[in-house]
């Protein structure tokens, strides 16, 4: 086994990562640095959102605190029971949607209550939060008035487009109601004031137009959403932003807030927002091996693990994978090698702007490709639930060289009962990746086992 491919993988990482951190320090770009990490969480964000397409199940009960400990908690099984706008029931049937996600259970009722209710909510992206913030918006408008009622604020241009569609799609037999986007770049000529029910935007802009430019009268709406607090804080600039829009909203206004994750720094940010909120939680449902077949293939060098994917494409049929690499260099190669052996490939690399990455998800989803190639820091807290073989042609390690073993969990992991059945293949190609190996499967105590690919009947085996 070659003992120099994984070491001069990781030393070119680290010169990139080096060189990166050298040119922060010599033009003191901290304030760049930061955005580049909430970059990543926005991106993260969105391209999970596109990647999935379904809600995400979870068998965890939802934990409820209401402001008024004495009120009866209602939830709904039904969307029926909402007693929702005839047209908005219709949206939500035609969306596929049968009956509420365990979240929009009791949040649902919550945010359609009379009086409103203030709501923080926290669970993980997929459990169905943002159709059920649209459909409390939807509820509360009253299209007959041509003035905004509803606003809410994403973290970026591309996060609120997708929640636009979401409204788009539940309010398609509600075409009174009318939408705008308040981002950058959606310039409105001075002294004029918005006819459209709904706003969604970016802080900065939607503070402009209800504070400099006056577009949006704040006195008059009645919902405000904030979407992706964690995110949201993530971004310089943007908590203080969205505070200066709350301040300017009536006393009554109902104030929602979503987030994915709920560290203290968003749960401080949560309070200054919504005041006298009820607070729902839904635990995040832990990720296990159990339902996964785990092999590791022995080789000498990158063109042997490329040989042995070949061999195992040759072997069973894979609907989609996806490979991952340690570095951009070698998931590029590999990406140019499997197409030319007429493999439809998308390549997910690091210098991708976000829309160019989100346009590659998408048509991976859309299982217009059907081998995903990524270096891990750009699939990082992408979930691929729906990918039902995963390929490490290089091993997760940190930046120390040890086994990333909450990396490895996550790339292969599938949640609870739920998870399909997943095929994880480890390529092993020097003494140290062999060690990661060993080390990762003492970790969570599963066998990973050898598989020979040299040999077709033994491949078969595997898919069976
Ligand atoms: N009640 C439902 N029944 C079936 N599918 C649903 C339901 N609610 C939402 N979905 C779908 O599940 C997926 C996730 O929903 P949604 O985007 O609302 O979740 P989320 O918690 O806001 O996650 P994210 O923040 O990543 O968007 C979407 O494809 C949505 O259309």
């Amino acid at each position: 086994m070659a003992t120099d491919s994984w070491a001069q993988a990781v030393d070119e990482q680290e010169a990139a990562a080096e060189s990166v951190s050298i040119n922060l320090r010599c033009f003191g770009l901290l304030c760049f640095a930061t955005s580049l990490v909430s970059e990543d969480k926005a991106a993260q964000s969105l391209l999970n959102k596109l990647i999935r397409n379904n809600l995400v199940n979870t068998t965890n009960q939802v934990e409820v605190l209401q402001k008024d400990p004495n009120s009866p908690l209602y939830s709904v099984k039904s969307f029926e029971e909402l007693r929702l706008k005839p047209q908005l029931l219709q949206g939500v049937y035609g969306m596929g949607f049968n009956r509420p996600s365990k979240i929009q259970e009791t949040a649902l009722p919550m945010m359609l209550a009379e009086p409103p209710q203030n709501l923080i909510a926290q669970s993980q992206s997929g459990t169905g939060k943002t159709a059920a913030f649209v459909l409390a918006m939807l509820s509360h408008v009253d299209p007959n008035n041509k003035y905004p009622q509803c606003l809410c604020v994403s973290p970026t241009y591309e996060l609120a487009l997708q929640t636009g569609k979401v409204i788009e799609q539940m309010g398609k037999h509600y075409p009174e109601v009318q939408l705008v986007y308040a981002i950058r770049g959606n310039k409105l000529q001075r002294g004029m004031k918005l006819q459209e029910q709904i706003v969604i935007g970016t802080p900065g802009t939607m503070l402009d137009w209800c504070g400099k430019f006056k577009f949006i009268d704040p006195k008059k709406v009645k919902v405000f959403v904030l979407d992706e607090a964690d995110v949201m804080i993530a971004t310089q600039g943007h908590q203080d932003q969205s505070i200066r829009i709350q301040r300017m909203l009536p006393k009554n206004c109902q104030m929602l807030l979503f987030s994915a994750t709920f560290e203290e720094s968003v749960w401080n940010f949560a309070q200054r927002i919504v005041p006298d909120p009820n607070i729902i939680k839904l635990k995040r449902e832990e990720e296990t091996l159990d339902t996964i077949k785990q092999y590791y293939v022995l080789c000498n060098c990158k063109e042997e693990k490329f040989q042995a994917l070949c061999n195992i494409y040759g072997a069973i049929t894979i609907a989609q994978a996806m490979i991952f690499c340690h570095t951009r260099k070698t998931a590029g190669w590999l990406a140019g090698e499997l197409s030319r052996e007429g493999h439809q490939v998308a390549l997910l690399s690091g210098e991708m702007q976000v829309e160019q990455r989100a346009a590659v998800i998408e048509r991976f989803r859309d299982g217009k490709e059907k081998v995903l190639v990524t270096t891990n820091v750009c699939a990082r807290g992408i979930d691929v639930e729906q990918v039902s073989v995963v390929i490490n042609f290089d091993l997760p390690v940190d930046k120390d060289g040890n086994p990333d073993n909450e990396t490895y969990l996550h790339r292969i992991g599938r949640t609870g009962r739920f998870g399909k059945r997943g095929l994880a293949i480890n390529m092993v190609d020097s003494k140290m990746s062999m060690n990661i190996l060993n080390r990762i499967q003492e970790h969570f105590n599963k066998k990973i086992e050898k598989l020979d690919t040299d040999d077709l009947d033994e491949i078969e085996k595997i898919a069976s």
